[in-house]
């Protein structure tokens, strides 16, 4: 590790079960890479299934252990995790850009989001409410309860190492179920952290898991398991779609958050700079490798030349280096082969007609790195405009009408989020009804919240997380007829 942390104990090379840190994999072990630099900063363990095995079997017994705490006590722990996570703030930050290379002050701000989801289901722990319904019958009395599922596990990507952990544990843990994480391998020391700080915080052997391995091999464990009640995933369709189809002979309850080509529609009378705001802090935002980001930017026809022209001077702004220089914006991506895709958009969008209004070729700069690039004169036979680009590249496409501009926004069999810039309140009614999405920023380009639901539709899968909704898809609902004897009639 090239870094100093000012807790280096939570810098872990070892996978946490059964409330034990396991240093040893069956398969050996995985080399981790800083994308900044390629160098190696660090190994985990890869587990063999049997391990990954007896790291599920101690997680039903935390199950039953962790279910027995009162409300209080459980929304006391994640409080306290919580409180760990602010006060180790800085060391978590600095072990997510050295691994997953986003700019320090991000990480600072994902360190942030991710310990709210903790907080705002330590307090929506004390608020699982059932129903007392009407019963037909006089001497009949209906009870719904809702009850932990029991074992949950989650599968996470690279690109927000502690906050798609947190959205998903915070809401188990809350709900009363324990919780087996398989990070992805890229960035497993973030997740690492937070199960130290677990511990630390007081959960208890077995209610939060951390395992590290072969993706597939740890896959095919989980969805086997008939153990688990519960899969959690957040990464790409295709890899969503397998584990749907794996998760079928258990019938495992599922989430998947899945990929988008989100739309950023500008209209005639939108107010142009806080469109460009908003278009640098969600395009932007991690170096345009999320799942929200906009993929495609719909521009009307009287403030095109306007909104091109204040991008490209916003995007002239952002410097572009290593995550850890205060002033940089932008970063390496978290591989080559995510600079190809990003190149081959490029290519196939100037073969069919863009034209490139900022920036240039991406793969001239070291480590992965690519300057900002806008590209106009797009359309819809381009492949930017069917894949998630997952890059910084701002492809715009000029459009007439309303009609044509929601049409075309929702273009795509993805639907996770959209976005749209409009003064009139009309239009900004209608726009936000209208655009196929599990959520619409209207003038608006910061949409993430814990306490909102968070999730997409079609393509980009189902379930949602954060919000009141988050806490039910851990819970399965338990209805009770309470008769009376002698009174039945
Ligand atoms: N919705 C989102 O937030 C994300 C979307 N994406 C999209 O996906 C594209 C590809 O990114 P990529 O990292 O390859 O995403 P993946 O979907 O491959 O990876 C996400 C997670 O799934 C794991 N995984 C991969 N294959 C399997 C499997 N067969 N069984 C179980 N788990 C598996 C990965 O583990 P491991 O890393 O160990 O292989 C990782 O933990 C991106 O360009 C982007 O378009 C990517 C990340 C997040
Ligand atoms: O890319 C993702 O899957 C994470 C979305 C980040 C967010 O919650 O805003």
């Amino acid at each position: 590790m090239s870094i100093s942390l000012q807790d280096s104990t939570l810098f872990r090379q070892a996978c946490y079960g059964a409330g034990q840190w396991i240093d040893k994999g069956d398969e050996g072990t995985i080399e981790v890479a800083n994308p900044a630099t390629d160098e190696v900063i660090g190994v985990v363990p890869s587990l063999g299934q049997g391990q990954v095995g007896a790291v599920i079997a101690a997680a039903a017994e935390g199950f039953e252990v962790w279910k027995q705490h009162s409300i209080a006590e459980r929304a006391q722990v994640l409080r306290q995790w919580f409180d760990l996570m602010h006060e180790h703030k800085e060391d978590l930050a600095k072990i997510m850009t050295l691994e997953q290379g986003k700019p320090i002050n991000e990480s600072r701000g994902e360190i942030d989001y991710a310990a709210s989801y903790i907080e705002w289901f330590a307090e929506e722990a004390k608020r699982g409410y059932g129903q007392l319904v009407p019963a037909v019958k006089a001497h009949q009395r209906i009870v719904v309860r809702p009850e932990p599922v029991g074992v949950s596990a989650a599968i996470t990507p690279w690109n927000f190492p502690a906050a798609m952990i947190t959205r998903k544990a915070g809401a188990a843990l809350a709900a009363g179920c324990s919780m087996v994480v398989k990070p992805s391998s890229l960035t497993p020391f973030t997740a690492l952290a937070m199960a130290e700080l677990g511990e630390r915080a007081g959960l208890p052997a077995g209610v939060f898991s951390v395992v590290t391995g072969s993706s597939a091999d740890i896959g095919e464990v989980l969805t086997a398991s008939s153990t688990i009640k519960k899969l959690s995933f957040t990464g790409s369709t295709s890899v969503g779609r397998k584990l749907m189809a794996m998760c079928a002979d258990n019938l495992h309850k599922l989430s998947l958050e899945l990929g988008g080509n989100a739309p950023f529609v500008v209209f005639d009378d939108a107010d142009v700079e806080l469109a460009v705001k908003g278009a640098v802090a969600s395009k932007f935002r991690n170096t345009g490798q999320t799942c929200i980001c906009p993929n495609r930017f719909l521009v009307q026809t009287g403030v095109h030349d306007a909104f091109v022209d204040k991008l490209s001077a916003a995007l002239s702004e952002l410097k572009v280096g290593d995550g850890f220089d205060e002033d940089v914006k932008q970063t390496s991506l978290i591989n080559a082969g995510a600079v190809e895709k990003v190149q081959r958009h490029y290519d196939d969008a100037l073969q069919k007609g863009a034209s490139c209004a900022l920036g240039d070729r991406p793969g001239k700069l070291a480590h992965n790195r690519i300057d900002p690039i806008i590209l106009t004169g797009v359309n819809r036979d381009m492949q930017l405009w069917q894949e998630e680009t997952f890059g910084p590249l701002a492809p715009v496409m000029r459009f007439e009408t309303e009609q044509e501009g929601i049409e075309a926004a929702n273009d795509t069999p993805f639907g996770l989020a959209a976005y749209f810039y409009a003064q009139q309140s009309d239009r900004v009614w209608r726009v936000s009804e209208a655009l196929q999405a599990g959520m619409v920023g209207a003038n608006e380009g910061g949409i993430s919240n814990a306490m909102a639901p968070f999730g997409g539709i079609d393509q980009s899968g189902f379930g949602r997380e954060g919000g009141r909704e988050g806490m039910a898809e851990y819970q399965q609902l338990k209805y009770i007829c309470f008769g009376q004897a002698g009174a039945e009639g």
